[in-house]
């Protein structure tokens, strides 16, 4: 008995300790938020989705709050003058990024986590020039629509359709052809599992599926020093073993990229320049950039781009599948610009502004990336509060997307509401409109945003105007757990009857 009092006695006076050291190292004058306990900090409170448990733990804190995960204080900005004060008015000192370790030992170098700096500035202009610039995009656009023309042709008809299937195949093949100029699925291959093209492509999806998984997946490293320092579950050694199975992806195709740059024939008599031979450009003239950053580049493109890209495709057509009244609309909008006899062509869009309603309300509802994670560079003031230099800043997207003072009925899909006449008309994502934020705004807004917003689009067109969708009876909108990128936790599956003539299916 004395020892378990004993026992009891140590175990408060540790706690007291560390609530004392606490008080005297917290900083004081910080916005509002959960009481904190030693070491976890207010963890306890973050359930398996933690966009939601933090949207609801600012109605009760504020639009400013401050949470501790762990050891680590973050401050969450859910509302639109909250969101503006950090990526636009204070942009500049709050530009910075978290640090990770998982993204520090998979993507070492990269563009999308780390700060500002001249190298990550070099990083987004090869970037821009090789993906969002309007010559690039133009000079791409019959890529994507051979793509997009491929993945009507293999869709089954009168049939139940793994949509998300589908819709990985278009973005894998478009990004493969973007970033290293080849299509890694064949036409023909489609059912043929056997080729080695098809097994590119699974490899592909599989290592940035994993990827995007890992980065997503809590790691008490991030948050407990001491964690990180003893690597208890051999995480970093985990991480090293992931990076070595995304180089040996990368090595070969580079290796072979480099021969032929080495070989008589100019890459420009083969083919147009693609952002492989830009970065190996970059690499030859001067140090900034080695065959490592090369390495982490390529795979960036595919961490950032595909789940996100893939993810707000299929969000749409969940939430269509689920809303046939809102589905005719959009595909009474496509047979009176695109009519029935040709397929949805990138140059339509700016004709379907109920297309592009659907994409802004299924990115207000299920934005793939549902926090813009920030840094502060120096302590500094906002909104009469002491933010010091480190303290991580995220903005909640997906809570602010959910703000019933913005949006009436927030979890209603309507895309209505941003057409005249709705609630939110003249609302856009295009980081301008701080109550509408999927892809960020500021320095640091979505370096793909142009392409990612034209793919999206069109893929919903293509597929509403090609099918007409019917949900299954177990069809749900649940979340998957545990992943960067917010997707979906079931692949959708839909019944697809064919609503176009049979040459168009062809084409
Ligand atoms: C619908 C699809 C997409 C969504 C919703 C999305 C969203 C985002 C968001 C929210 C950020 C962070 C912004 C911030 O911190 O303020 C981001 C960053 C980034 N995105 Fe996207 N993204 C999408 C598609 C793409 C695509 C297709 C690419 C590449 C081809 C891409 C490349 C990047 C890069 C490189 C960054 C890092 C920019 C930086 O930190 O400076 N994204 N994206």
């Amino acid at each position: 008995m004395y020892v378990t009092l004993l026992n009891r006695g140590s175990a408060i006076a540790v706690v007291a300790i560390f609530l004392l050291a606490r008080f005297i190292t917290t900083p004081k004058n910080i916005p509002p938020g959960p009481f904190a306990w030693p070491i976890i900090g207010s963890l306890h409170l973050i359930g398996p989705y933690p966009h939601r448990s933090l949207a609801k733990l600012a109605e009760k804190y504020g639009s400013l709050m401050s949470v501790w995960f762990g050891q680590r204080l973050i401050i969450f900005a859910t509302s639109p003058e909250t969101a503006l004060e950090f990526v636009k008015t204070q942009d500049a000192n709050f530009c910075s990024r978290p640090k990770q370790q998982a993204p520090s030992v998979l993507l070492p170098h990269d563009l999308t986590f780390s700060d500002v700096t001249s190298h990550s500035k070099l990083l987004r202009k090869i970037f821009q020039q090789q993906f969002t610039t309007s010559k690039k995009m133009e000079a791409t656009q019959q890529l994507r629509a051979n793509e997009f023309a491929h993945m009507l042709r293999t869709i089954p008809h009168d049939t139940t359709v793994n949509v998300k299937f589908h819709l990985e195949v278009l973005a894998g093949n478009i990004f493969s052809q973007l970033v290293m100029s080849r299509r890694l699925l064949q036409p023909s291959s489609i059912e043929d599992t056997t080729t080695d093209s098809t097994e590119k492509l699974k490899d592909l999806m599989k290592i940035t599926a994993d990827l995007d998984r890992i980065i997503g997946t809590f790691n008490p490293g991030d948050f407990i020093p001491a964690v990180k320092r003893f690597d208890l579950a051999g995480i970093g050694c985990k991480f090293k073993q992931f990076r070595n199975r995304m180089d040996s992806f990368v090595e070969k195709i580079i290796q072979e990229r480099l021969e032929e740059r080495k070989s008589s024939r100019a890459p420009k008599e083969l083919r147009e320049k693609d952002y492989l031979d830009a970065l190996l450009d970059e690499a030859d003239q001067q140090k900034e950039i080695d065959l490592n950053v090369v390495k982490t580049m390529i795979w960036e493109i595919f961490a950032a781009g595909m789940e996100t890209n893939i993810a707000s495709s299929e969000w749409a057509m969940a939430e269509l599948v689920n809303a046939p009244h809102t589905m005719k609309k959009a595909q009474a909008e496509l047979d009176a610009v695109v009519g029935r006899d040709r397929m949805v062509k990138e140059s339509d869009l700016p004709n379907l502004p109920y297309i592009k309603a659907i994409a802004k309300e299924s990115l207000r509802l299920h934005p793939p990336v549902p926090f813009l994670a920030h840094q502060c560079i120096k302590s500094c003031k906002a909104f009469g509060y002491d933010i010091k230099s480190g303290t991580s800043v995220f903005v909640n997207v997906y809570g602010l997307g959910r703000l019933e003072s913005i949006y009436p009925d927030p979890n209603t899909f309507n895309p209505d509401r941003f057409l005249p006449g709705g609630s939110n008309v003249g609302l856009d994502y295009q980081g301008q409109n701080f109550e509408l934020l999927p892809f960020g705004s500021g320095r640091r807004i979505c370096a793909g945003m142009p392409v990612a917003s034209l793919m999206v689009q069109t893929a919903v067109a293509t597929l509403l105007h090609a099918f007409t969708w019917i949900a299954p009876k177990d069809h749900e909108l649940m979340e998957g757990l545990g992943a960067a990128s917010l997707s979906k936790a079931v692949p959708l599956k839909a019944h697809a009857t064919p609503r176009l003539p049979s040459h168009v299916y062809s084409l």
